[in-house]
Order: structure tokens, then C-alpha cells, then sequence
């Protein structure tokens, strides 16, 4: 229904004070949550341009191909390359460039297993040449007319808009401390990552004080750095929870890895996927036509229609994604009786943590070796340690960048980051929280969050890094449920009814009730607040680890030892500091 803009200021005027002394809570809590019309506040032709923004963004992200790595390519004195050159008609060898390579599963892959400086500099680069650059200038409009429609529903800007999800005050104050707890155990498994990719590339490459450069840890945007554990495994030949060859050798399919991960949630007494599920999911990528590969879990609001869409690859990463999606499915079948409105995670976090925390227990080298996926699992130390270090390459290597996606945005939606410095203070945050630094140079022509899927699609992210704070606080609530004695990190809750119960009763709530009310479900009222005690108890051992192996390591980095000249503030600022050097030098001669 098209809103007039008569209808529209009635609307306004009427849900402004009208049901806010209406009597009973749950009916004032609904109508909090009908009230917030969101861009539908918009007028029509504002409305109309934001969508067709978000979908030009879209498509330019899913489209995105590039030219296959040719060690060719020239290098210039600067060190970058003589791109230009690639593409130019070379008469005796014929460099030439037909964009053919998509992000999934080819770029990803490559990412993955290149052990070419060379080749993954140039994949990092021609992706966000591809894929970020050419929607700056969309992205900037998009964020002005996000904060208008922000500002139709009463919030100072989309940021704010964004934060109201999580219902309480200082929610971002409340994400700062939490990062501040983890960061320490962050900075120890950055300073042993770094000193192994020194031995396998050299110092030329990596500072061993400085930054890691973002191309060398296994994944496009250095999120998460499990691909790179054959190079860091603290006890190589000890075994190893990489079961992607154990998948392939015994020939599973995708759907033998969903009917696997389906498996885990009815063995708690959760909910089966329903038919539907299995006749109309997406779960390999098709040969016929173009699709979104990003994988996606989809709720149709009818009680019975429920569907994953994945490019799903048979590989470990793959197994826990395909947990992850099931973990979304499952929470929408759990609050499927509440009223329509309430149909939601109690915080967006939620409904990220759920799958993942069944995959905390099914990733257990005991769980893996129960389903015949592990051959002979001692319970030695060193077995322990590689476990939880392959975990920290998921988990803690994830933090910083979970946490700084939404602080940057949050700064341009509020207007403290602006065209002139967008891509200059995503190089501040991803060096300053992230400890990695852009393998070639960066200008503010270049657009590298728009080369992150969720930026181009709107897609906020902060709840990803609430996700992996909560996820711990679930695993340590339903492992203490299933009667686990011993270390967190080898409690594995399958087939506990117990555990199963404990999970359906807080899921089920959906959005009824305030998270920190679920939140005291969950913990028989011993707390209602995010807290990373049982993340920092699951890592605990491993910190021991890192703390006794990075003895004269610096722990941290230094901003300077960035091996490219750090992000180029925009070309002005360059003249005029220039020309001021030139006076001063001028002054200097003429006192002498
Ligand atoms: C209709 C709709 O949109 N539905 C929502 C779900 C819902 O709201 O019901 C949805 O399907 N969102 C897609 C998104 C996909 C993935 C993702 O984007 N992950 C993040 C962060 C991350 C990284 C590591 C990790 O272990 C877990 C998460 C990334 O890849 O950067 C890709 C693979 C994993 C999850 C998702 O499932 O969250
Ligand atoms: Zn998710």
C-alpha cells in the first residue's frame, strides 16, 4: 500500500503518544515494533530511489568477475603493478584480460590455498577493483537517504535506527567493552599468526612487528583465517580437525552434510525440517543460470515454507556453514506460534549464534570421530591445543572484524566519516583493531568496504560480532544442562534432551520478550547481560599456549611498519602538506 502523505502524517501524529499508555505490556510492545515503518517512511520517488540504489549494488557485487592471475604482469619501481599495461594488446605475449572469475567458489578458493604473494596481492586488488570501486558514489546516496527515512521514524540517523534492534541504552558503549575484554587474546594469536607467515614468507613480506597484510590469511577480507591453518598448526602430524579430505573420501553430497547437521538438532529433541524444506532449498550451485552465492536462510512467514539457498562446496567451512543456516531455520520454526510481529531472534545476535553453537559441539574432535568423520583421537595436550587453535582462527580471528564492519558504518551514517575520508577511516579501524594493512596502496578513489558483501547489501553486521560473544554463554548453559564435567571446549551437547530443552524454551520466545530476559531464561537468572567469561574459559588453555610461545614476540603492531605506504589521504591534503614543506625549506635558506 503506497502511503499518501496525508495518511502519512496521520500516521505519524497517531503512533506518536496514542498506544504508549495503552495497559497491557505485550500490546505495547507490539505496537512499538509496528510503529517503526523503517524506508516505507520514505516518500514514493525517495523510496523508489533507495531500492533501486540497494539493488543496483547488489547486482554489481553478484556480478563482479575478474581476469585470471598472469605472473606476467609487470611490476612498477613503486612496487604495484603496471595494470594498465595487463590490458593493452602485448604483440609478443599476449597478456590480455577477459573477466572470468567469480567471487564463489573461484576467487574464494584461490584465497584459500594460493601460496603466492604475488598472485593473492593481484586477486586482492582486482576484486575490489570489481567489486568496491564501482559503487562509491551509490553507496554515499544510499546513505543519505537511509538517514532521511531514519529520521521519518524519529532516529537521529540510521545507525541509530540499526542499534534500537538490541532495546537497550549505551548498546554501543556496551560492544566497546566487550571488545576491550577480548582484544588482549587477540593480540597473542595475531603475534603467533604473524611469526608464522614470517617463516613462510620472509620479513620482505611481513613485518614482524608490524601489521599482517591482509592478503596472506586465507580469505578475502581477512575475517576469518582457518584456511591458513596447515601453515600455523601448533602440532603439525597431531591430529587435525580439518575433515574436508574424511567429507570427500567418503563421498558426501551437500545434502548428506544437511541431513547431517538436521541430525544433530532432532538429536537434542529440536525440530526436523519440514518437507517443503527439502523440495525447495537451493543447496548447490546451479549450472543454468546466475545466482546470489552468498549462502541464505529464508523464513516464508506461512508456518510451513522454509528454505536455505547455498553454493554448498563439500569442505569443513562448508559443513559449519550449513550448521549456521540450519541454526536460522530452526529458530523460525521455534517462534513460528508467536504473534506475526514477534516472529524475529530476541537481538539480531541470536539468531546468528544459534547454529554455531550446535557446531561448537559438532566440530569436537570426540563428535567428529563419533559420525566416522576423525580416525583415533587421543586426549593429549597437543591434540587439545590444535583444536582450539583451529577454533581461534574462526572464532577470535573474527572479532576485530566483526566488531569494526558496523563501527564504521555507524561513523558514516552519523556523519563523522565523509566522502572525503571513507576509505582512508576503514584503513584506520582495520589497521588500528585489526592489525592488517592493504597489500598495495589505498586512495580515497578506492571503495574496499563496498567490496564486503554486506555493504552493498545493507546487511548490518555487529551481530555477528554479538553472535560470537553470545554463542560461548549458550554452549557453557547447555553443556552445564547436558551434566558435561571438564573443559568447556570438549563438552559436545549431542543428544542431549536436556540441553535441547533448555534451547527451545529461550528460542521460543522469538521477539516476545526483551534478549536480556531470554538471556536470564538461559541462565536460570544468573545473568542478563552479553559476557565473554565463557568465551575467554572455552580459550583459556590456548592463551597459555600463546602467552608461553610468544615469549619476545611484540605483542600488537606498530602502524608505521606497514610494508605499502599506508592509505594516501586525499590528493589535496598531499599538495598542500608539499608546498608548505617547500615554504618552510624556503624560510630555512633565507634565515640562514
Ligand atoms: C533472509 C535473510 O537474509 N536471512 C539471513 C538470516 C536471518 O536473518 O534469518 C541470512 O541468511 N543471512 C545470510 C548470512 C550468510 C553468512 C554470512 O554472511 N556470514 C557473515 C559472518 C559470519 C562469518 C563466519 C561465521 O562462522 C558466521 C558468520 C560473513 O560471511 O561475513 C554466509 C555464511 C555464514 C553466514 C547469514 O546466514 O548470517
Ligand atoms: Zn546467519
Amino acid at each position: 500500500m503506497i502511503w499518501s502523505d496525508f495518511h502519512r502524517t496521520k500516521w505519524n501524529e497517531a503512533t506518536n503518544y496514542a498506544w504508549k499508555n495503552f495497559t497491557t505490556p505485550t500490546v505495547r510492545r507490539m505496537f512499538s515494533f509496528l510503529t517503526v515503518l523503517g524506508k516505507a517512511a520514505l516518500p514514493r520517488d525517495k523510496l523508489k530511489e533507495l531500492t533501486g540504489l540497494l539493488q543496483e549494488m547488489k547486482t554489481t557485487y553478484s556480478l563482479a568477475k575478474i581476469c585470471r592471475y598472469d605472473p606476467r604482469l609487470r611490476r612498477l619501481p613503486s612496487g604495484d603493478y603496471d595494470y594498465d599495461a595487463e590490458f593493452e594488446a602485448d604483440d609478443d605475449n599476449q597478456i590480455g584480460c577477459i573477466p572470468t572469475l567469480p567471487l564463489e567458489p573461484h576467487l574464494t578458493q584461490m584465497m584459500a590455498t594460493s601460496r603466492d604473494p604475488e598472485e593473492l596481492r593481484y586477486l586482492w586488488r582486482a576484486w575490489r577493483e570489481a567489486a568496491g570501486k564501482p559503487i562509491r558514489q551509490k553507496y554515499l546516496r544510499f546513505v543519505q537517504l537511509s538517514n532521511e527515512a531514519a529520521r521519518l521514524n524519529g532516529f537521529s540517523d540510521a545507525g541509530e535506527y540499526w542499534r534500537s534492534d538490541y532495546e537497550i541504552d549505551g548498546f554501543r558503549e556496551e560492544v566497546e567493552e566487550l571488545w576491550q575484554k577480548l582484544s588482549p587474546l587477540y593480540q597473542q594469536l595475531h603475534a603467533y599468526v604473524r611469526a608464522k607467515l614470517v617463516e613462510k614468507y620472509g620479513e620482505e613480506v611481513v613485518p614482524r612487528r608490524g601489521p599482517i597484510p591482509a592478503h596472506l590469511l586465507g580469505n578475502m577480507w581477512a575475517q576469518t583465517w582457518t584456511n591458513i591453518l596447515d601453515m600455523t598448526i601448533p602440532y603439525p602430524g597431531r591430529t587435525s580437525v580439518d575433515v574436508t579430505n574424511a567429507l570427500r573420501i567418503q563421498g558426501y553430497s551437500p545434502l548428506a552434510m544437511f541431513r547431517l547437521a538436521e541430525e544433530f538438532f532432532t538429536s537434542l529433541g529440536l525440530e526436523p525440517m519440514p518437507q517443503t524444506f527439502w523440495q525447495r532449498s537451493m543447496i548447490q550451485k546451479p549450472t543454468d543460470r546466475e545466482v546470489v552465492c552468498h549462502a541464505s536462510a529464508w523464513d516464508f512467514c506461512n508456518g510451513r515454507d522454509y528454505r536455505i539457498k547455498q553454493c554448498t562446496e563439500v569442505n569443513m567451512e562448508h559443513l559449519v556453514t550449513t550448521h549456521h543456516e540450519m541454526g536460522h531455520i530452526q529458530y523460525d520454526l521455534l517462534y513460528r506460534n508467536q504473534p506475526f510481529i514477534f516472529r524475529d531472534g530476541a537481538n539480531p545476535g541470536f539468531h546468528e549464534a544459534v547454529g554455531d553453537v550446535l557446531a561448537l559441539s559438532a566440530s569436537t574432535p570426540r563428535h567428529l570421530q563419533s559420525v566416522g568423520l576423525l580416525g583415533n583421537v587421543d586426549d593429549s595436550y597437543e591434540t587439545d591445543i590444535n583444536f582450539l587453535f583451529a577454533m581461534a582462527l574462526d572464532k577470535i580471528a573474527f572479532l576485530p572484524f566483526g566488531y569494526l564492519m558496523d563501527q564504521w558504518r555507524w561513523e558514516v551514517f552519523s556523519g563523522d566519516t565523509s566522502s572525503s575520508n571513507l576509505n582512508s577511516r576503514w584503513w584506520e579501524l582495520r589497521l588500528g583493531v585489526q592489525g592488517v594493512s592493504p597489500p598495495v596502496p589505498r586512495t580515497e578513489q578506492d571503495f574496499d568496504p563496498g567490496a564486503k558483501f554486506h555493504v552493498p547489501a545493507n546487511v548490518p553486521y555487529v551481530r555477528y560480532f554479538v553472535s560470537f560473544v553470545v554463542q560461548f554463554q549458550f554452549h557453557a548453559e547447555l553443556c552445564k544442562a547436558a551434566g558435561h564435567e571438564g573443559p568447556l571446549h570438549r563438552c559436545d551437547i549431542y543428544r542431549s534432551v536436556k540441553a535441547g530443552r533448555l534451547l527451545r524454551n529461550v528460542l521460543s520466545l522469538g521477539k516476545s520478550r526483551p534478549w536480556t530476559e531470554a538471556l536470564s531464561v538461559l541462565t536460570s537468572g544468573r545473568t542478563n547481560k552479553l559476557d565473554v567469561e565463557p568465551i575467554l574459559e572455552y580459550f583459556g588453555p590456548l592463551r597459555t599456549w600463546l602467552e608461553s610461545q610468544n615469549r619476545g614476540e611484540l605483542i600488537g603492531w606498530r602502524e608505521n611498519e606497514a610494508i605499502v605506504l599506508q592509505v594516501t589521504r586525499s590528493n589535496a591534503s598531499l599538495i598542500t602538506g608539499a608546498v608548505l614543506a617547500v615554504i618552510a625549506l624556503v624560510l630555512l635558506v633565507a634565515l640562514v
